[in-house]
């Protein structure tokens, strides 16, 4: 694995490898890596060539109240991860690299950015979809590779790749999560062991949502099952929990219209100092004769 800080040296190293008919993997992250992102650069690794994993803590996606100084870090385990996950560029820009100047111009994705973690994170998207517009265009022609853990940040990238005609192909990967259910994520290095036995119920609310679905259960009281599972554990604060179209992330009122259809299970909850998201997918069924 080679790794490299600036644009023009990956530009080269990869323009230099499509040149000799190799095809090209990317995985976005913000560093600290786990087990999901492996799963991200494992897949990546199957499909093509060569890898680039990418690691910036892009400064833009966080609001001026939010964690980015305290974004936890640590460069020479990712390396090892990374590099035994299978990739075999590491792109660790700087901020000056990525943002030489302040950016006047911002990509925003209207609709899908609006609900959900738009609502608690208003300018969150934009900064997502900014940097990954950027990214796009500095790794060029590839499959990119993101985790369903994530699921809203998935339907963002994948409508401005198509919206923008980015020459990327958007691959979303299912959720790794630890023993107990809980998503990984790199924020649960800020729960403490109390709040670490406590995050587990954010998976076991969706997944009393995706049951009563099973059931029959209308999105109101799906909604209701899963309020209740989080309702019992008193370190955790819901922030919301919904049932919606898994393209267009609209909540649902009614199943009428998804009766033998997909629908996803999302949550968000502050459990001590992190705020964790999850979702899941369910299966409305069909209507009986
Ligand atoms: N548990 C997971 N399973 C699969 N993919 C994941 C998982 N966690 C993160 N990813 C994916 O890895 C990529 C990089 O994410 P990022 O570096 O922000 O990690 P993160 O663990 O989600 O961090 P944070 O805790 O800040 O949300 C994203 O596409 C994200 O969806
Ligand atoms: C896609 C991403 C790397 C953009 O900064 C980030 O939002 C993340 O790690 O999910
Ligand atoms: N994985 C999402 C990145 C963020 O919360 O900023």
């Amino acid at each position: 694995m080679i790794e490299l800080t600036t644009v023009a040296e990956l530009r080269a190293h990869l323009d230099a490898a499509r040149a000799r008919g190799r095809s090209v993997g990317f995985v976005p992250t913000m560093g600290y890596l786990h087990e999901g992102h492996a799963s991200l650069v494992r897949a990546a690794a199957r499909d093509a060539d060569d890898v680039v994993v990418s690691i910036f803590v892009n400064p833009l996606q966080f609001a001026p109240h939010e964690d980015l100084d305290a974004y936890p870090r640590d460069l020479d385990r990712d390396r090892q991860l990374a590099a035994d996950a299978g990739a075999t560029v590491l792109f660790v820009p700087g901020v000056e690299e990525m943002y030489p100047e302040p950016v006047a111009t911002t990509v925003s994705v209207a609709g899908v950015s609006a609900p959900l973690e738009g609502e608690s994170r208003p300018t969150h998207f934009a900064g997502v979809a900014t940097v990954v517009a950027k990214l796009f265009n500095i790794v060029g022609p590839c499959r990119a590779y993101f985790g369903e853990k994530d699921f809203q940040q998935v339907a963002v990238v994948r409508r401005m790749a198509a919206d923008l005609s980015f020459p990327v192909e958007v691959v979303a990967e299912p959720t790794v999560r630890e023993d107990d259910g809980l998503a990984m994520s790199s924020r649960n290095a800020y729960l403490d062991d109390a709040h670490r036995t406590a995050a587990p119920a954010l998976h076991r609310a969706l997944a009393a949502g995706a049951e009563a679905i099973a059931g029959g259960s209308s999105p109101d009281e799906a909604r209701a099952a899963m309020h209740a599972v989080l309702a019992a554990e008193p370190l955790a604060e819901v922030d919301y929990l919904d049932v919606v179209d898994p393209t267009s992330l609209e909540s649902l009122q009614s199943f009428e219209a998804h009766r033998g259809r997909a629908v996803r299970l999302v949550g968000a909850a502050r459990i001590g100092q992190p705020r964790l998201i999850d979702n899941i997918g369910a299966t409305v069924p069909a209507a009986a004769d």
